[in-house]
């Protein structure tokens, strides 16, 4: 699913009218009982007021059009406008449609409507028409709701906030919404940590946008839903053996972090490879056997930590980082590899840390690479962000310069593929934020990198879509709190079985 920006969406939605021969006023109309229909199923038995607040362009018209349905549909609605002099053509029809039985007042900086807390409030005051930081009355107002503890739901986008880039003042007012409701498709905006606090809940409202438009528009920036075809897990060959399933390498472990040696083989088991082989400090032995005896077991010379690569020969992908630590042994192992792999190869966790503090090692990365650095690992990797945005430029960036993957873990992990594309996941839930959990997503992409009939950027956006999912299936097992990363491993099988092809 593509993210288009303010400017696209506005040729998306003229795309709209001339494909589908229609008005802008028939358009909005479609935008409003979308809205409605939500509004029915959200809010299925509001006794209260809704406020319903309306600037002066045609998101302030979606408002207005949706204070008329939800009237009719006999809730108790008002209406508070901004004062303009030039309200769009849209806003005017549906100001005159408005029935006479829905109270409408002009906001004023010295008398803001009254709100009882929880009061339910439409933010219909601007959208991706947005032209400068909110100031004056319309800054009274968002501030006013925030005091008020009203309940928010945003038409489109909180108004204050840009649908696409960083705020020219961060320290102007945004409204704060407990929910977004955005038309067609997501907006960049409510990818990012830092715009969180205003977007709240936010959902995609089908009003049948032009897609063919859609699908010629240029973009950097994707969305993967649950369901995608193009990233679904083909089918296993019913004639397949261990062998055609691939044979898998993982680097993994230190004195005291066998366990992410343990999650991480765990998940690439699970994630379907056909045989494992994990290169293990000496010490670990035993723990390792004991806990993952599907697994076949290498172990190093070090009791502590790994010092020795082994032969690559039989190994169709290599997986180094998990539970790692830093010895000087270690990055000399980590650079041979780099040197002498002829396989795909993914790195993560103090493999990260090691190449982050010795950058000439970058330069060996193969291409194809998949890297799996949460926000602290990246950072080491380029340089400190100013914000979200900046940290996806640099994201796309490195992608680029290395020719790898990189996925930048997160509430929506991104995938930076090396073209400069970006893919935003959708699942998983907060409590996959446990020790562990990035381990077990290593541990599946090394599965799916086994795998050789997906490419590198597959594998990536497969298995973070399954390790969220395996996240949601397990969080409603245990709740989020009690989530720990043995249950992601446990539920990758069931993840993966919903999204083969
Ligand atoms: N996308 C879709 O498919 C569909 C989109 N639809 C809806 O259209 C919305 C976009 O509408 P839009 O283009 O009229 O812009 P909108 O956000 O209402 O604001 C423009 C007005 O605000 C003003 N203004 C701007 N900033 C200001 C500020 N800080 N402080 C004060 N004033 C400010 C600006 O005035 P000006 O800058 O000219 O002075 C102008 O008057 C979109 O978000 C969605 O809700 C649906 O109806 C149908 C399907
Ligand atoms: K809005």
């Amino acid at each position: 699913m593509k993210i288009l920006t303010a400017a696209q969406t506005r040729q998306l939605d003229q795309a709209t009218m001339r494909a589908q021969h229609i008005t802008s006023v028939e358009l909005m109309e479609r935008a409003a009982g979308a809205l409605a229909e939500w509004f029915y199923g959200a809010f299925p038995h509001e006794r209260g007021e809704i406020l319903v607040l309306c600037g002066p362009g045609n998101n302030g018209g979606d408002g207005l059009a949706l204070a008329r349905l939800l009237h009719n549909a006999g809730y108790a609605v008002r209406v508070a406008l901004l004062p303009t002099a030039h309200p769009s053509a849209d806003w005017q029809h549906n100001r005159q449609h408005l029935p006479g039985g829905v109270p409408v007042a002009e906001l004023a900086a010295d008398a803001l409507p009254a709100l009882a807390p929880g009061a339910l409030v439409v933010d219909a005051l601007f959208g991706t028409g947005l032209a400068r930081p909110l100031a004056g009355l319309a800054a009274a107002v968002a501030a006013h709701l925030h005091q008020a503890r009203a309940r928010v739901v945003a038409v489109d986008l909180p108004s204050g906030l840009l649908a696409d880039g960083p705020q020219p003042d961060p320290g102007a007012p945004v409204v704060r919404a407990d929910y977004t409701l955005s038309f067609g498709l997501p907006k960049l905006a409510f990818l990012l940590p830092q715009n969180a606090e205003y977007v709240g809940e936010w959902h995609v409202l089908d009003i049948g946008l032009d897609q063919g438009f859609i699908d010629q528009a240029a973009t950097p920036w994707h969305f993967t839903p649950l369901h995608d075809a193009s990233v679904a897990l083909p089918r296993r060959a019913r004639f397949g053996y261990k062998n055609t399933f691939g044979h898998a390498l993982l680097l993994a472990g230190s004195r005291g972090k066998m366990g992410a040696a343990v999650l991480s083989a765990g998940a690439c088991l699970r994630g379907g490879a056909g045989l494992l082989t994990a290169h293990i400090p000496g010490g670990g032995y035993d723990i390792f056997q004991t806990t993952r005896p599907e697994a076949m077991c290498l172990t190093d010379a070090q009791a502590n930590f790994i010092s020795e690569l082994p032969d690559l020969g039989p190994y169709q992908a290599v997986g180094i980082g998990p539970g790692l630590g830093q010895e000087d042994a270690t990055r000399a192992v980590l650079a041979q590899l780099l040197r002498t792999a002829t396989v795909p190869l993914v790195i993560d966790a103090d493999a990260l840390n090691l190449l982050g503090a010795h950058r000439e090692l970058l330069a060996l990365l193969p291409p194809n690479t998949v890297l799996t650095p949460h926000i602290g690992e990246f950072t080491r990797l380029t340089e400190k962000a100013h914000d979200d945005y900046h940290r996806l430029d640099l994201l796309r960036e490195f992608a680029q310069k290395y020719r790898c993957v990189v996925v930048l873990k997160g509430a929506y992990t991104a995938v930076g593929a090396p073209d400069g594309q970006v893919y935003f996941n959708s699942t998983g839930n907060p409590g996959m934020g446990t020790g562990g959990s990035g381990d077990v997503l290593t541990g599946l992409v090394l599965a799916l990198r086994a795998d050789q009939r997906l490419g590198p950027l597959h594998a990536a956006r497969l298995a973070v879509l399954a390790h969220g999912h395996a996240g949601d299936l397990a969080a409603a097992a245990t709740g989020e709190a009690g989530l720990i990363a043995s249950d992601l491993v446990a539920h990758i099988g069931p993840a993966l079985q919903a999204l083969t092809e």
